[in-house]
């Protein structure tokens, strides 16, 4: 694994933290625990790792966040701002700072509007960033760049019915599920892939798109490696095919015409997932807290080298290399 030499730098990753205070419940179809209370346990566990567990120089100098840090449900409490503040006050234990990457259930919690300019608004951590979209890039190191992006910048949730956007979204959801809960995926007998059209994903403008694109021509120039991060998944291989991105297609062949591009990492699908596509591009599903049983734990901490990136996964989240094409 490499785990001798020193990193050139460290990060931790961790998803789906769903925290809510409430009892332990179960997903949509009844089929998958969900441990509300304990996921708050299990970012504990996962702060204390990164402070304590590894010699200094070797502790991460950032954590991402992929998205849904607290659950839908705190909405029906009106409990989302004091959940959030508690798990905040968790990650605030941690000496790293933390990107924040949003997903369907800060939505559900929270309008955009709100969210921008929040404690989960970290584009001022970045160097460059979309206005009214949330997505931004940094460069922890020379020859090293991440990008955080908006899977839901097409969507309808968290955009305003009279919106453009939201009117785009809703035609395209309408074209591809025939349903009235948009919540419930549309199987064609022809494509599985059609059960990504459901209201918790969503998918990214031609405009972000483009903004991607410029990143990663400029990426090419300066012989960086790109780590993207979003909360819904793009490649079929590494996730179910219900949390894929909309237009998961066009991102991908965005991503698969620039070299710079090492990596792709998202949560939302809480059993995880892993692909290396055929142009070398590593898929990272990151195993969701809400559904990770109390004595387990579903985090990583990534050392960083020349070469390759290792992955050292606790409890549900394996260890991985990924090395560079
Ligand atoms: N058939 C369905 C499925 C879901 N819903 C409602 O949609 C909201 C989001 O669902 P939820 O499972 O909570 O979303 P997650 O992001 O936690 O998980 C995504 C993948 O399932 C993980 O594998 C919620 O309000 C559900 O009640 C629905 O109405 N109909």
């Amino acid at each position: 694994m490499g785990d001798g030499a020193a990193p050139l730098f460290t990060f931790g990753v961790i998803a789906d933290i769903q925290y809510a205070d409430m009892d332990d419940g179960y997903n949509y179809h009844g089929t998958r625990k969900r441990y509300y209370r304990n996921s708050l346990r299990l970012l504990s566990d996962a702060v204390r790792w990164w402070e304590e567990g590894e010699e200094r120089e070797r502790r991460p100098g950032f954590i991402l966040q992929l998205g849904d840090i607290i659950d839908g449900f705190n909405r029906r409490h009106s409990a989302s701002k004091r959940a959030l503040q508690t798990v905040l006050d968790e990650f605030s234990n941690c000496s790293a700072e933390v990107h924040h990457v949003w997903g369907n259930h800060e939505f559900y919690n929270f309008s955009r509007d709100e969210l921008f300019n929040s404690v989960l608004d970290s584009r001022d951590k970045g160097e460059g960033s979309m206005e009214e979209v949330y997505a931004y890039h940094f460069s922890p190191a020379p020859k090293f760049r991440f990008v955080v992006l908006d899977a839901y910048d097409l969507s309808i949730i968290g955009r305003d019915e009279s919106s453009e956007r939201y009117k785009q979204s809703m035609k395209i959801i309408r074209e591809h599920n025939s349903n009235d809960e948009l919540n419930e995926p549309s199987v064609s007998a022809f494509s599985m892939l059609e059960g990504r059209f459901v209201k918790f994903n969503g998918g990214f403008s031609q405009e972000q798109l483009d903004w991607l694109d410029r990143i990663l021509v400029s990426a090419d120039e300066k012989e960086e490696k790109v780590t993207i991060v979003c909360h819904i998944c793009i490649h079929p291989f590494s996730t179910c095919s219900i949390c894929l991105a909309w237009n998961y297609d066009k991102i991908l062949s965005i991503l698969n015409s620039h070299k710079s591009v090492v990596c792709f990492m998202a949560g939302h699908d809480h059993d995880g997932g892993y692909c290396r596509d055929e142009y070398g591009v590593h898929h990272l599903t990151l195993e969701g807290v809400i559904e990770t049983p109390p004595g387990s734990n579903a985090f990583g901490t990534v050392y960083v080298y020349e070469d390759r990136m290792v992955l050292r996964g606790r409890g549900r989240t394996s260890d991985r290399v990924l090395m560079y094409r």
